[in-house]
C-alpha cells in the first residue's frame, strides 16, 4: 500500500479520498489554487501545496504543477476524484510516466472506453445492447438521414468528445438534420477540440441508470449494483438513488451483469461507471465514465463496500477481496446534491457568501460529504455543490421519510441553496412512486417560468 497519497481535487471529494486514506494509514497531501488557501481539504491534509491562481487552467488543470507537488511532496500515487483532470488520459499518461501510480484505469483504457463510439463498437462485440446508432463518427447529412429512416425520428447527433448532455443535438425531422449536424461538429470543435460526432435513436422519455464497476490487475471485475440517476436539470444531476425504483429483480441482474461483461471485455481496471438508458423494460448502453462519480455514494451505502478505499488498494496491486456473489444490495439509499444556487431564481448560482449557520442533520442512516465548517467563505470559482446528503434506510419509502426530516433539520445560513428544492421534490407524486424520467424536471420547471 502507499505511505503517501496526493489527491488533485478539491472540496467535498478531496475529502472523501483523504478520509479512506486515513484508514488505509496513507498520508495525504492535498494541493490548492490561491482560492482555496482556507478551505476544508487543506485544513484535513497532512501537507498541502499551492498549485496556482484560481482560474483553474493555472491551478487544478495545470498538470505540470501537479505532478511537480506531488514529486516535491515525495506522494507515491495521485488520486484525480472527479471533474479537472479526472478522466484526461494524456495526465494519467504523464503520472505514469511518472514515478507516482495514477489511481484510475489506464490512459490506453480510457482511451478505449471514454471514446463514445469506440466504446459503443466494444460493447456490441461484448454483446451488450446499445442505443441503436453509429459506432462509426458520421460526416455526411446523408448518414444521419440513413440512422433516422432505419430508426425513425428524432435523432440525436453526439459530439464524441462530449458528455454530460453537452453536444447532444436532438433532431426532430429531416428539415433541421443540416444545420444541427453543424452545429455539432462545430460546439464539438468549439468545446471539446473534436469535431467527431455519432448518431443515436434518441429516447424520449428513458431512464438514466448507471452501473458502479471495479475491476483490478488480476483479471477480477465486479458490478456494485446499479444508481438510479434520472432525476437531473439541464444534464445536472439533481437526486441520485440505489437501487433503481424502476428495474425489476431480472432487469436488475441482466444490466449489471451487461455492465461487467462489457467491461471485461475493454481490459479496464479501477473504478469506473456503466451508463444505460432504460425504456420500456429494454435497456441500451449508452457510455463508460472513467473516475469515480459524485453518486457512488449511495452504492457504498446499500452495498457496504468503501469504492474509494478499493480504487487505492487496486491501484497498489491489491486482488479484489469479494466475489460477485458477495455484493449485496440490502436497504434504500439517496443522494441529495446540497448546491449553493438559488432555484427560485432559475437556480441562479450564489455570488458568494460566508457560511454564517452550518449545522446539518445527524441520526441514523444520515451521511453528511462535504468539506465545510461554519464561519467558511463560499469559493465560488469552480462548481455550486457544496455538499452532499446521503439518506440511507430499509426501503424507499423509510429513505424519503427520513430524507425530509434530515432536510428540514439542515440549517444553512449565509447563501441560498437548493435545500428548499429538494424538500418540494419530496412532496412530488410522481418523484415518490419511483416514476420519474430523464425529461420530467426541466418539463416541470419549465411550466413554472
Ligand atoms: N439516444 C439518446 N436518447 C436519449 C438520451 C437521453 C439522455 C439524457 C439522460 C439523462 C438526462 C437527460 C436530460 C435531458 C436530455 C437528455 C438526457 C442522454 N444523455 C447524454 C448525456 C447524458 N448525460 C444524458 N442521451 C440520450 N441519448
Ligand atoms: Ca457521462
Amino acid at each position: 500500500m502507499f505511505s503517501k497519497v496526493l489527491v488533485a481535487n478539491r472540496g467535498e471529494i478531496a475529502v472523501r479520498v483523504m478520509r479512506a486514506c486515513k484508514e488505509l494509514g496513507v498520508r495525504t497531501v492535498a494541493v490548492y489554487s490561491d482560492a482555496d488557501k482556507h478551505s476544508g481539504h487543506v485544513r484535513y491534509a497532512d501537507e498541502a501545496y499551492n498549485i496556482g491562481p484560481a482560474r483553474a487552467a493555472d491551478s487544478y488543470l495545470d498538470h505540470e504543477a501537479v505532478i511537480e507537488a506531488g514529486e516535491k511532496a515525495g506522494a507515491d500515487a495521485i488520486h484525480p476524484g472527479y471533474g479537472f483532470l479526472a478522466e484526461n488520459a494524456d495526465f494519467a499518461a504523464k503520472v505514469e510516466e511518472s514515478e507516482m501510480t495514477w489511481v484510475g484505469p489506464s490512459a490506453a483504457a480510457m482511451e478505449r472506453l471514454g471514446e463514445k463510439t469506440k466504446a459503443r463498437a466494444l460493447m456490441q462485440e461484448a454483446d451488450v445492447p446499445v442505443v441503436p446508432g453509429t459506432t462509426e463518427p458520421v460526416e455526411s447529412a446523408d448518414e444521419v438521414k440513413r440512422v433516422a429512416d432505419e430508426y425513425g425520428y428524432p435523432v440525436a447527433i453526439k459530439a464524441e468528445g462530449g458528455g454530460g448532455g453537452r453536444g447532444l443535438k436532438v433532431v426532430y425531422d429531416e428539415a433541421e438534420v443540416e444545420e444541427q449536424l453543424e452545429t455539432a461538429q462545430r460546439e464539438g470543435e468549439a468545446y471539446f477540440d473534436n469535431a467527431s460526432v455519432y448518431v443515436e435513436k434518441y429516447l424520449e422519455a428513458p431512464r438514466h441508470i448507471e452501473v458502479q464497476i471495479l475491476a483490478d490487475h488480476h483479471d477480477n471485475v465486479r458490478h456494485l449494483g446499479e444508481r438510479d440517476c434520472s432525476l437531473q436539470r439541464r444534464h445536472q444531476k439533481v437526486i441520485e438513488e440505489a437501487p433503481s425504483p424502476a428495474l425489476g429483480e431480472d432487469l436488475r441482474e441482466q444490466i449489471g451483469e451487461a455492465a461487467r461483461r462489457g467491461v471485461d471485455a475493454a481490459d479496464y481496471t479501477n473504478a469506473g461507471t456503466v451508463e444505460f438508458l432504460v425504456e420500456d423494460g429494454e435497456f441500451y448502453f449508452m457510455e463508460v465514465n472513467t473516475r469515480i462519480q459524485v453518486e457512488h455514494t449511495v452504492t457504498e451505502q446499500v452495498t457496504g463496500i468503501d469504492v474509494v478505499k478499493w480504487q487505492l488498494r487496486v491501484a497498489a496491486g491489491e486482488e479484489l477481496g469479494f466475489e460477485q456473489d458477495d455484493v449485496e444490495i440490502e436497504g434504500h439509499s439517496m443522494e441529495f446534491r446540497i448546491n449553493a444556487e438559488n432555484a427560485a431564481n432559475n437556480f441562479a448560482p450564489a455570488p458568494g457568501g460566508k457560511l454564517e449557520t452550518y449545522d446539518p442533520p445527524g441520526g441514523f442512516g444520515v451521511r453528511l460529504d462535504d468539506a465545510l465548517r461554519q464561519g467558511d467563505d463560499l469559493v465560488t470559482d469552480y462548481d455550486s455543490m457544496i455538499a452532499k446528503l446521503i439518506v440511507t434506510a430499509g426501503d424507499r419509502e423509510e429513505c424519503l421519510a427520513r430524507s425530509e426530516r434530515a432536510l428540514e433539520e439542515f440549517q444553512i445560513d449565509g447563501f441560498h441553496t437548493i435545500i428548499p428544492f429538494h424538500r418540494l421534490m419530496l412532496t412530488d407524486e410522481k418523484f415518490r412512486a419511483g416514476e420519474h424520467t430523464t425529461d420530467y424536471l426541466d418539463e416541470e420547471l419549465d411550466k413554472t417560468r
